[in-house]
């Protein structure tokens, strides 16, 4: 794989703000799995190409999970989650990406799953805290990352559910999965 390559393809995906966004996540990714004890390259594959399809249009999106092997129910949910799932199967498809971990950090980036690896703990984090993103709670989201992977992930979907709820949208369950997931393993932890 040639990483220039890869770079330049998806920077050629979407506009320079969203691969500011995706940049700011690939530094976060690597630097969180040092600290974690994750695998580097593929925290920095993973956090590459995790937003490819974000910018594509929605019926784009919307064909391919129609026509191909990709879950059906994502149309009953939330747009922002199809991307996901697309890109995974788009850069399998496009770049020959194989790596399952990888592919799976990339299909579940945004919601979360239950009995998430490592390496989907680390991008769906880098995702939450990546230096250009500023939303309410994204502070203390970040203190927690620098010594519990665990908990600021739960802050970060604790964060999610609620403004979802606030909203009167609907939640896609793989969340409240992962949520309660993470929740049982930090009492575990813990005890
Ligand atoms: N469980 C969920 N159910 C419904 N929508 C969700 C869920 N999780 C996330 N979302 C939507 O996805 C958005 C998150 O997308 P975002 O953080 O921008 O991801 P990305 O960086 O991949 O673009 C949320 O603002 C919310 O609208």
């Amino acid at each position: 794989m040639n990483r220039e390559a890869l770079i330049e393809a998806t920077r050629s995906q979407m506009p320079e703000k969203r691969w500011r966004h995706v940049q700011g996540v690939v530094d976060t990714a690597v630097e969180l799995a040092e600290r974690f004890g994750g695998d580097k390259d593929k925290a920095w594959l993973a956090a590459l190409l995790h937003d490819y399809t974000k910018a594509w249009a929605t019926d784009r999106m919307e064909k391919l999970i129609r026509e191909e092997d990709l879950p059906k129910e994502l149309l009953e949910h939330d747009k922002e989650l199809w991307h996901a799932h697309v890109g995974a199967w788009v850069v399998r498809r496009e770049h020959g990406i194989d790596d399952e971990e990888v592919l799976d950090a990339i299909r579940y980036h945004t919601s979360g799953r239950e009995r998430m690896t490592l390496l989907d703990k680390i991008v769906c984090l880098a995702d939450y805290i990546e230096p250009g993103r500023d939303f309410p709670g994204v502070n203390r989201i970040r203190e927690l990352a620098q010594n519990n992977l665990e908990e600021a992930l739960l802050a970060g979907f604790d964060g999610t559910i609620k403004l979802l709820v606030d909203q009167g949208k609907r939640i896609f369950p793989l969340t409240v999965l992962a949520r309660n997931d993470l929740l049982l393993t930090i009492i575990k932890n813990k005890g």
